[in-house]
């Protein structure tokens, strides 16, 4: 069976740019949150960005409008009970996540795929508190979503040939690159990325020179687009914390253990851009 009914859980900044890219590709969307609140603030974004696709002339205003048409709110998990796969894009915790794909395994029907956006928790464990662990994968995709190509593609120890091939169909159909990884802590993108973070916010934390004067070594230097508090900033601050912990505890190496001074920032709410202050105000 093709997949055309998606829902998209989680409408913040990263469920809210797949249900965007999914629409676009002519997918049907239920975009679900908590919170109604959560829910317009996500479609604001996507009609923001699409609106810029419009005026540069990517896009016309009709498909803007089919586009948005295909997206429809959902505040209940029950909604996923015609859906051909489910990507959930909530915070970046255990305990919400089991909680999620428990509810998720009552109610979608038998055939459907149960992805996960997580940036770091064990596909694995996800997958073990359903009864279709071989239909549990990890669709991991890049901040900002319409912008970014890659996709990493993470099979837990149960998933099966089949769902991982339908998976990397529907991410070429949704013009981005699948690439594939096994379910290992942090998996590739940020057993690598966040290190370096995290080292960033400790040559901070130490003194050793500026935040501006770090993320221009690293934009100048290293040629980065955005320098690593800079990015910490737009991917937040609480889920850089959350993937530390998960390569801290996975690892169980102290090589990754998290700056105190990111636990501080996070304990105070300044979590990046989306809260308005992180290591940088947004106004
Ligand atoms: C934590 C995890 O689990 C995994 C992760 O995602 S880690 C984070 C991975 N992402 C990155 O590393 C991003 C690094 N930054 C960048 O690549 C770039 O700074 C950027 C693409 C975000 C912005 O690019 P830029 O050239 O600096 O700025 P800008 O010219 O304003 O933007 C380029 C385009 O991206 C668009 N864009 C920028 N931010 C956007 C956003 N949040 N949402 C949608 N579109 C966005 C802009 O509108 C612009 O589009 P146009 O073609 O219409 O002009
Ligand atoms: N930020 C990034 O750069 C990346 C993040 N990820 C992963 O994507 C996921 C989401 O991150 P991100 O979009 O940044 O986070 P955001 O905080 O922007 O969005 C999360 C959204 O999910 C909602 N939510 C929380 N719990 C539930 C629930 N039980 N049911 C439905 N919705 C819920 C939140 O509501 P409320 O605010 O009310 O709690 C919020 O609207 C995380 O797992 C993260 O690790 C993956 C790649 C990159």
């Amino acid at each position: 069976m093709s997949i055309q009914n998606v829902m998209v859980i989680g409408a913040g900044q990263m469920g809210s740019g797949i249900a965007q890219v999914c629409a676009q590709a002519g997918l049907n969307v239920k975009l679900n949150d908590m919170k109604q609140e959560a829910y317009d603030k996500g479609i604001a974004t996507i009609t923001k960005n699409l609106s810029r696709n419009v005026e540069k002339g990517r896009m016309t205003e009709k498909e803007k409008i089919a586009v948005l048409s295909r997206i429809t709110s959902s505040l209940d998990l029950k909604d996923a009970h015609d859906v051909d796969i489910v990507i959930e894009a909530a915070v970046e915790n255990m305990a919400i996540k089991h909680s999620i794909f428990k509810t998720l395994d009552e109610v979608a029907p038998k055939h459907a795929i149960l992805a996960t956006n997580t940036s770091s928790l064990p596909i694995t464990e996800i997958a073990a508190v359903t009864n279709r662990p071989e239909q549990v994968i990890g669709m991991h995709f890049m901040n900002p979503v319409p912008i970014m190509k890659l996709v990493e593609i993470i099979r837990g120890l149960a998933t099966s040939d089949e769902v991982y091939k339908k998976v990397e169909e529907m991410t070429v159909q949704l013009s981005k690159t699948p690439v594939e990884v096994n379910d290992f802590p942090g998996f590739v993108a940020n057993r690598i990325l966040m290190p370096m973070i995290n080292e960033a916010i400790f040559t901070l934390q130490e003194g050793v020179a500026t935040k501006e004067a770090i993320d221009d070594i690293m934009k100048m230097g290293m040629n980065h687009p955005m320098g690593p508090l800079e990015l910490a900033d737009f991917i937040g601050l609480d889920t850089c914390l959350y993937i530390m912990e998960v390569l801290h505890e996975g690892f169980g190496d102290s090589k990754y253990r998290p700056s105190p001074l990111l636990r501080q920032y996070v304990k105070a709410g300044w979590l990046g851009k989306k809260t308005g202050r992180g290591f940088y105000s947004y106004a």
